[in-house]
């Protein structure tokens, strides 16, 4: 294979690869990725199977001088959401790069353009000093399906003794763009929370007036939660909390009522089962075990034939008991040693955030590994998950260059990480 001429045509090759769900084509990107590497004077590689062989992992790294101090690990996971290609301008999976410069893909944002940045920016480094050897071993990881809840990627990497052994000291993992001059930093992710509420009640004629039938009560539920849904979202829009300090909890499917024929459903009998599901997401400062109880006492109270089912979809404390935060202040030297890097290449920080999605990122944060996530976008829209996802050339040159500083520091820094 050959390596494309430039960074920008190298990001837009690796965003033609269609590794968007639900049928990621993983080896062509762990391929592409793997010749990107190997075309950069002292990487190493190493293709991890660690669950079938349609999810490859790809493990990339520059050995340090001193290998007893522990590693620095950088992530990107190397699948996407779906794109709807009638709902784009330009198709999905071209990278078309238009006259203003913008590339327009599913991945440009969320997170190929990470991938691409971290081997650029070591590839810069390398070829203006050839002689170039870190202190600090530099990791780089492309993990699969992060989208879908890193069960067969990062929560299986984190387990094996291939993880074991690189003694990770530092984790930076995906961000988010920034709509001003200020890049973006994220100390947390919220916590997801998958819940079912099922309602059963009185079955009857659909023309009958009575009390307590699964409807009836499957609604009553839904207001409740609706509810506690605006009082959060009151204190966001009132200023007090962000989006992501607050607990979400969005319905995302109803189910209920007697099918008929071509997908109909029966009008005249009220069903004796409904369910609702909801999306919840827990920022990492609130109680679970408070929440638990609100749910059982007030969202699906079994008095009302309520039941409900929670799927915790990943940690909630790491393995000491203790809430999935990085620190971000001095008493994480980690910290200090990223914000200083980014600044001494002109960059600017806002102040760190809680991610209101989920990342890859708590798993390593379970392990209680420093972790910061951190996309370099700045003056960019966010369109993650969205239509017609674009990332500017100018953006992307840019954050090479921010990670060309952030690799030079952390891998030359040889103080002790928090203890
Ligand atoms: C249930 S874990 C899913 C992780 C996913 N990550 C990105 O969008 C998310 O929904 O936040
Ligand atoms: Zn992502
Ligand atoms: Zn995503």
């Amino acid at each position: 294979q050959e390596v494309p001429e430039t960074s920008i045509t190298r990001f837009q090759e690796y965003l033609r690869i269609n590794t968007a769900h639900p049928n990621p084509d993983y080896s062509a990107a762990v391929s592409f990725l793997n010749v990107l590497a190997k075309s950069i004077p002292n990487l190493q590689t190493r293709t991890l199977y660690l669950t079938t062989p349609q999810k490859p992992l790809l493990l990339v790294t520059l050995p340090g001088s001193n290998p007893s101090l522990p590693s620095i690990l950088f992530n990107s996971h190397l699948d996407s959401v779906p794109a709807e290609p009638s709902k784009w301008v330009h198709h999905p999976f071209s990278a078309v790069k238009t006259d203003d410069g913008k590339i327009f893909a599913r991945g440009a944002q969320d997170d190929k353009c990470i991938a691409i940045q971290y081997l650029e920016a070591l590839r810069n480094i390398i070829l203006k000093d050839p002689e170039f050897k870190p202190v600090r071993t530099l990791h780089i990881c492309y993990v699969p399906d992060e989208e879908i809840g890193g069960l067969d990627g990062m929560a299986k990497f984190v387990e094996s003794n291939e993880f074991k052994q690189l003694n990770v000291g530092f984790f930076l993992d995906e961000g988010q763009a920034s709509t001003t001059n200020q890049y973006r930093v994220f100390y947390a992710d919220r916590s997801p929370w998958n819940l079912v509420i099922k309602a059963t009640g009185m079955p009857g004629h659909g023309s009958r007036m009575f009390d307590n039938s699964a409807m009836e009560n499957l609604m009553k539920s839904i207001e409740v939660v609706s509810k506690f849904r605006e009082n959060q979202f009151d204190l966001v829009k009132a200023g007090v909390l962000a989006n992501s300090e607050v607990i979400s909890a969005n319905a995302v499917y109803l189910k209920a009522g007697i099918p008929s024929t071509n997908g109909n459903f029966v009008m005249n009998m009220q069903p004796s089962e409904a369910e609702a599901g909801f999306d919840v997401r827990l920022p990492p400062t609130v109680d679970p075990d408070l929440l638990k109880k609100r749910i059982a006492d007030e969202w699906a109270p079994a008095t009302r034939n309520l039941s409900y089912h929670i799927v915790e979809k990943g940690p909630l404390r790491d393995y000491k008991g203790r809430p999935l935060m990085t620190a971000t202040n001095d008493s994480n030297p980690w910290w200090i040693v990223f914000k200083d890097a980014v600044e001494a290449c002109g960059g600017e920080l806002m102040k760190p955030e809680i991610l209101s999605s989920t990342t890859d990122a708590r798993y390593l944060r379970q392990l209680g590994i420093p972790t910061l996530g951190f996309s370099p976008m700045k003056n960019t829209p966010i369109l993650l998950h969205d239509h017609n996802e674009y990332l500017k050339d100018t953006v992307f040159l840019e954050g090479i260059k921010v990670y060309e500083s952030i690799i030079k520091s952390l891998t030359s820094f040889e103080g002790a990480g928090p203890l």
